[in-house]
């Protein structure tokens, strides 16, 4: 049995940038890691949370106040490694669960080199997120931890999300091939611009050979592999700063190939159309989020993770250099643009996540959905 009490004896502090500090202990590796300090409400699947490439950069806030119960297992990563800058829990389990779970969570942050924090008031952070927006945070671990004034200092000098452009941080630099389940129907070039790897599983379930390629992709690399479709992934950073993957999601659309964008590959579609992007004040992330599907009328559960969001008018077809567009989906919460679909090309797009491995599986129909707009397409 392996218990999760390494570092509860350690003390840990996190320190917003607006002053605000708590006291807790470490959790994970012990020393000092900076982000953006954001709140997610998943009760569950915090394996895929800390694996997700979006969060590289962001200190991720746990809501759900038991966090490590299933430790940790071989199977539900969806990249390589945590890209979580630091992880802020309530109360670690201390004796991990499940016959899966191969290491407690604490020893695999701390394998991974991720600072974190735990035993705070993970509610009443969250509640100041919610009210003062997401912002920027330090966590500083060890038993010889520098003055306040000094660890405010260094969290007022770490980089913003605002402004950041981290795909290549993140994304594959070569292109590689996840085969189709059984049949091959299509073949779909897959921009990675920070990938989970439950996405071209997804696609891979429904006859589709996917070709990941690198965020430097170009036009002329996606049509060297011939696709069917086109997709543009998930992905870190602000939107505003893609303008190489909007390029060529625009040599896309002028071709009128079947094109699907999930989150990040949203927000490059609102733009690639014309719209704005902005930062939301903290951002949807979660397992439990309304989302209206406005094509059906249907309201689906959602797995969300984003800080930003696509500027399109709900209430009205827009006219745009590629034809009509609209806004599909809206988030029942806040009527935020959750999805976006032309009327006159085979294009669309969820700024959520309906590869969710930890579920809810809501929105699987969408893979669908680009599987018969490649259909379509062959008719
Ligand atoms: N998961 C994502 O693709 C996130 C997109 C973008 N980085 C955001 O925060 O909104």
């Amino acid at each position: 049995m392996t218990t999760s009490t390494r570092g509860a004896k350690t003390p840990a502090v996190l320190v917003l940038e607006d002053g605000r500090i708590f006291r807790g202990r470490a959790y994970g590796a012990v020393g000092a890691t900076f982000g953006e300090a954001v709140f997610s409400t998943g009760m569950t699947g915090y394996q895929e949370t800390l694996t997700d490439p979006s969060y590289h950069r962001q200190v991720v806030v746990m809501t759900a106040p038991h966090v490590g119960n299933t430790g940790v297992n071989d199977e539900d990563m969806e990249s390589k490694r945590i890209w979580v800058s630091g992880y802020v829990v309530r109360d670690p389990a201390r004796v991990p669960s499940s016959w899966r779970s191969r290491r407690s969570l604490d020893e695999e942050l701390a394998a991974q080199g991720v600072v974190g924090i735990s035993g705070i008031d993970t509610r009443a952070l969250t509640r100041h997120l919610r009210e003062r927006g997401a912002m920027r945070v330090g966590i500083f671990s060890g038993n010889a931890l520098p003055d306040e004034g000094t660890m405010l200092a260094e969290v007022r000098q770490a980089p913003e999300m605002a402004g950041a452009d981290l795909s290549a941080e993140v994304a594959t630099t070569e292109p590689y091939v996840v085969p189709a389940i059984g049949e091959k129907k299509f073949t779909v070039a897959a921009v990675d611009l920070g990938i989970k790897g439950m996405t071209p599983h997804r696609m891979a379930e429904r006859g589709i050979e996917v070709h990941v390629l690198p965020a430097t992709a170009t036009v002329e690399d996606v049509y060297a592999v011939n696709p069917d479709g086109v997709f543009f992934s998930n992905g870190p950073g602000d939107p505003s700063t893609a303008d190489h993957p909007v390029s060529v999601m625009q040599g896309v659309l002028e071709r009128g190939t079947p094109l699907f964008g999930i989150c990040f590959g949203n927000q490059i579609l609102g733009r690639a159309l014309g719209f704005g992007t902005f930062k939301l004040k903290y951002g949807h992330r979660g397992i439990n989020q309304p989302v209206q599907d406005r094509t059906t009328g249907k309201v689906e559960v959602t797995a969300h993770n984003h800080g930003f969001a696509v500027d399109a008018p709900l209430d009205k077809v827009s006219d745009t250099p590629y034809g009509r567009a609209e806004v599909s989906h809206v988030c029942l919460n806040d009527n935020v643009v959750e999805g976006l679909q032309l009327l006159d090309k085979p294009a669309f797009s969820v700024q959520y996540h309906p590869e969710a491995a930890a579920g809810p599986h809501d929105a699987a129909y969408l893979f669908d959905r680009f599987v018969s707009l490649m259909e379509g397409q062959r008719a």
